[in-house]
């Protein structure tokens, strides 16, 4: 039996699949192989034992301690590009609510109301106070040409705006789906010094925080929108608010509100409701426990933000999958150590990533509790698992 503690609302697309005998899933679990969490904050909980799994139904994994799931053989993973739509529809939304005063023309014809026949007259007289400029024509910088970047930047140029992205990372998959008439840049001053408009789609990480602080607001052209569907700490919060009290950045659109934004009057917050739509909820949902089922019941890997993916074909009655480090010599000790006590590899795959591997072994010898315990002693292991 599989046990999967829920740490948020996850649509039922994702839960449906786990609606079969050997699967037990709630929120109430204290002991659990596998958690299935949207944005919920990890760093504090205290594993159990037996956990072995992760899988973050969205993008971003930084509510997740990755290198202490990595020391433990945990396995990450998320769900690329499954709420990238979601995402993109809101940031061409937010382009519109930072360049024409929607928010404040809507709330103030509300107070027209008792007006009667005057309410069209009035709105009339009005209206100029809520004015702003087309973004036709005008240049977006896009910094971060992954799922969510490309697809913002290939939606501007369709609006009529210029577009210039910034990704030194960038993947094969997102080039070859960049709209011609995109620009690419390798400096990211180019996108700070000629955008009208910057809008942020990387990951927030140690290398990120803060990509857009105070010399990048100062290198921008006056009356600047930045928009921020990313993450809070991708924006330096204080050097925007500077930038906005100056009037060097006319708006801050972003999905991540807290006290001091709220309170300027020139920033626009959203309850971080990129990816709240019930499409992406549910491809979330189902890519996760997809990525989660294959994962507990086959070993294998796909998607995983710290471990290597790796697939193996099945071609023997027992699945030895084993995290270990990356150092010379350890698959031959643990190859010796099977074959030391009389036990034959049928097949097997392995996978380095940076400093730590994955691999699958496959037997059809039973495995003795000696030869597990002489498996787990052998240098540079992290965990192993045996699937029957
Ligand atoms: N508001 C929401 O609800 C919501 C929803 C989804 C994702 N997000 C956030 O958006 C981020 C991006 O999502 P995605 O699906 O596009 O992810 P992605 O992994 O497809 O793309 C991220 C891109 O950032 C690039 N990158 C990394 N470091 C960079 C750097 N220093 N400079 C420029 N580019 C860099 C990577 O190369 C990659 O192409 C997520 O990490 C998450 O934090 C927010
Ligand atoms: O689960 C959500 O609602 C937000 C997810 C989003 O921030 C992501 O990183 O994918």
């Amino acid at each position: 039996m599989h046990q999967v503690k829920l740490f948020n609302k996850i649509s039922n697309a994702g839960l449906d699949l786990l609606k079969k005998d050997s699967y037990e899933y709630s929120e109430d679990l204290t002991d659990y192989d596998a958690i299935l969490v949207r944005s919920a904050k990890l760093h504090d909980l205290e594993f159990p034992k037996g956990l072995k799994c992760i899988a973050r139904a969205g993008a971003g994994v930084n509510n997740i301690p990755l290198k202490k799931c990595t020391e433990k053989g945990i396995v990450v993973f998320n769900t690329p590009g499954a709420n990238a739509n979601a995402v993109k529809e809101l940031v061409l939304c937010g382009l519109l609510l930072s360049s024409r005063d929607i928010i404040g023309g809507a709330n103030w014809v509300k107070t027209l109301a008792g007006n009667g026949d005057q309410i069209s007259a009035l709105a009339e007289k009005g209206k100029s106070n809520f004015a702003g400029p087309e973004i036709a024509g005008k240049t977006l910088g896009v910094i971060g040409l992954g799922a969510i970047g490309v697809r913002v930047a290939n939606a501007a140029i369709e609006l009529g705006m210029d577009v210039i992205g910034y990704d030194p990372y960038l993947s094969v998959n997102a080039a070859l789906n960049i709209q011609r008439g995109v620009a690419y840049t390798a400096n990211l001053n180019d996108i700070f010094e000629k955008s009208d408009y910057i809008t942020v789609h990387v990951p927030l990480m140690d290398s990120t925080r803060g990509i857009v602080g105070e010399e990048g607001i100062a290198k921008m052209k006056d009356g600047v929108r930045i928009l921020n569907f990313a993450r809070n700490g991708l924006c330096d919060e204080d050097a925007v608010i500077a930038g906005l009290e100056s009037g060097k950045v006319a708006c801050y659109v972003t999905d991540f509100a807290s006290e001091k934004l709220l309170a300027q009057p020139k920033a626009i917050c959203l309850p971080h409701l990129g990816a709240s739509t019930p499409e992406s909820e549910d491809n979330c949902a189902r890519m996760a426990a997809e990525e989660l089922i294959e994962y507990l019941e086959t070993g294998t890997i796909r998607n995983s933000v710290n471990f290597p993916n790796l697939r193996v074909p099945r071609e023997a009655n027992i699945r030895i999958c084993i995290m270990h480090r990356n150092m010379p010599n350890l698959i031959a000790r643990l190859s010796t150590t099977l074959s030391d006590r009389g036990i034959n590899i049928e097949n097997m795959g392995s996978r380095p990533r940076d400093e730590i591997a994955y691999t699958i072994m496959e037997t059809n010898n039973e495995l003795t509790p000696e030869t597990k315990a002489a498996l787990q002693a052998v240098e540079g292991v992290i965990s192993f698992r045996v699937i029957e």
